[in-house]
């Protein structure tokens, strides 16, 4: 009995001290494989809540809320906007890492919204992927689609020319008129004939056809906060919005199809063999897509998508800047009588401003210049992280959305004077110190204290177009009118809500003409 118990007890005691022996095992095992976690330092982030994370943090202005947190939390943090984890880039030194020291790391963008209620996912360019589409597309965009500006020229002064007409007669009918809505046709009816002039109509109709449904799909992509929010409600077609958005994409697509067709038809009619030159992109992107020794083979839905996105960067961006430029000169007579001087002095004052005398028009440059530092159209950058990486000392972890925070960048205190103020000169040559102004001038993204237009090889591939456009527009508007806001003195300088950095209160004034070209 004393043997048997004595043998039970040993039995336990080496159960005991193997169950020990296993319990100390798998705690260094843990305690190992939990170092490693540990050992990564991610950048510093505000108190999340369960599934919202810092949500409740930011409000409806996206980038002033950003800036606040980075003052709490640093110029690199980490947010977490639901299902997604974010880090946020607040000052010009941390924006060069991301933007040129690890350019390629961080040359990739996402899509956002419901993949699964858009036709086109996975085909697009500016929010596709860092990858062979994007660079062949990217390359065709710099040497033959968005080369050779010189050849729209004339479209874009009969554009022009056409805004100018109607703000002529609203003048002379004492009517007010919404300057963003104008500009807004302005740049739809560009964009659209500069990529498929052949079917641009003088009536327009192709071209507001175009816009309504590119509007229509921009609004109804914005419904889908709350499911990008909720990752779990990703897939659920909370209110009809999916069905929706799928039913506008494919009216646009239907749209654009009859487009593509009837170049296809033409073509073989006339079996042309033009020069780039004569060619609409459209034209350039229906070769390279029948070229079956492409270096990369492109798809229908590849043009489709491309050209949607063509103009959403396009339009909005462009009219907002308008819109911004001309309250801003509007709330400041001096700057304006200024220009003015500055315009007749060059061009006299019998014939319209014209694009070739923008380079002896430096103000008008300024101006240009400092309306997108103090009210960038895009005032965050989205970037997303390709592969786990370090930035300034902290990890960051591949596929992490990158937010780069324009706005609070070009009013760092730290490298602008008197950084919310409008003040032209600053970008007036004379005004520079040697290091930051040649490169502000030469606009080509490597001062990252002024990225209105992003930077590296993923910024913006319509940065020449947008100039031409903003300075031959403005130097027209302050040529030919006074302005008069509707109700007031002062234009309301507010910026509406979310992402984007147009203005809260549409711009609508009387035009008072001052010189009739025509
Ligand atoms: C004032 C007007 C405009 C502003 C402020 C602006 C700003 C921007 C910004 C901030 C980006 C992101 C850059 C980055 O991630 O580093 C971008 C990308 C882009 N923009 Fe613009 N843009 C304007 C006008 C235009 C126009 C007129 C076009 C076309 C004709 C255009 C075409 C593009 C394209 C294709 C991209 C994507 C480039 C890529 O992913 O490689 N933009 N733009």
């Amino acid at each position: 009995m004393n043997s048997s118990y004595n043998s039970l007890l040993s039995m336990i005691n080496i159960s005991l001290i193997s169950l020990l022996l296993i319990i100390v095992l798998w705690l260094i095992i843990k305690t190992f494989t939990k170092s490693k976690p540990n050992q990564l330092r991610f950048p510093p982030s505000p108190p999340a809540l369960p599934i919202i994370g810092h949500l409740h943090l930011l409000s409806s202005g996206l980038p002033k809320s950003l800036q606040t947190l980075a003052c709490r939390y640093g110029p690199l943090m980490q947010i977490r906007m639901g299902a997604s984890t974010c880090i946020v880039v607040s000052n010009a030194n941390i924006a060069k890492y991301i933007l040129k020291t690890h350019e390629i790391d961080f040359a990739s963008r996402y899509e956002s919204g419901p993949s699964q209620y858009n036709i086109y996912s996975g085909s697009g360019f500016i929010t596709g992927p860092y990858g062979a589409y994007w660079r062949f597309m990217k390359k065709l965009c710099a040497t033959k689609l968005f080369a050779q500006l010189r050849r729209f020229q004339h479209i874009r002064e009969k554009e022009i020319e056409k805004l100018l007409k109607f703000l002529l007669r609203s003048s002379r009918e004492e009517e007010t008129c919404d300057l963003g809505k104008e500009f807004a046709t302005l740049m739809n009816n560009l964009t659209f004939r500069m990529a498929m002039g052949k079917k641009f109509s003088e009536t327009g109709d192709e071209a507001v056809q175009m816009r309504r449904l590119a509007v229509e799909i921009m609004a109804i992509a914005a419904k889908f906060g709350v499911n990008e929010v909720f990752g779990f409600l990703k897939n659920v077609d909370l209110f009809g919005n999916g069905k929706k958005l799928r039913e506008t994409i494919c009216k646009y697509d239907e749209f654009v199809e009859q487009i593509i067709k009837d170049y296809e038809e033409n073509d073989q009619i006339n079996g042309r063999e033009n020069d780039d030159e004569d060619k609409d992109p459209i034209e350039i992107l229906l070769e390279t897509y029948r070229d079956t020794n492409s270096e990369v083979k492109i798809t229908r839905n590849q043009i489709k998508y491309f050209l949607m996105e063509i103009f959403l960067a396009s339009v909005d961006s462009t009219s907002a800047a308008l819109q911004w430029a001309m309250a801003e000169l509007i709330n400041h007579p001096q700057i304006f009588k200024k220009l003015r001087e500055e315009i007749n002095s060059v061009v006299g004052l019998t014939r319209l401003v014209k694009e070739s005398d923008v380079p002896n028009l430096p103000y008008l440059r300024a101006i240009i210049k400092e309306t997108l530092r103090l009210h960038p159209p895009n005032p965050i950058i989205h970037r997303e992280c390709i592969r786990d990486c370090k930035i300034n000392g902290f990890d960051v972890k591949a596929k992490t959305k990158t937010l780069i925070n324009a706005h609070v960048i070009m009013r760092d205190p730290d490298a602008w004077d008197q950084p919310d103020d409008f003040l032209p000169e600053r970008f007036l040559v004379n005004n520079f110190s040697e290091d930051f102004g040649q490169t502000l001038i030469e606009m080509r993204g490597q001062d990252f204290r002024y990225i209105p237009f992003g930077g590296g090889r993923r910024g913006c591939s319509g940065v020449t177009h947008a100039y031409l456009v903003m300075e031959a527009t403005i130097g027209a508007l302050v040529q030919c009118f006074d302005w008069k806001i509707k109700g007031g003195e002062k234009v309301d300088i507010d910026v509406g809500s979310g992402y984007s950095g147009a203005m809260a209160v549409p711009l609508i004034c009387y035009p008072i003409t001052h010189f009739d070209p025509f």
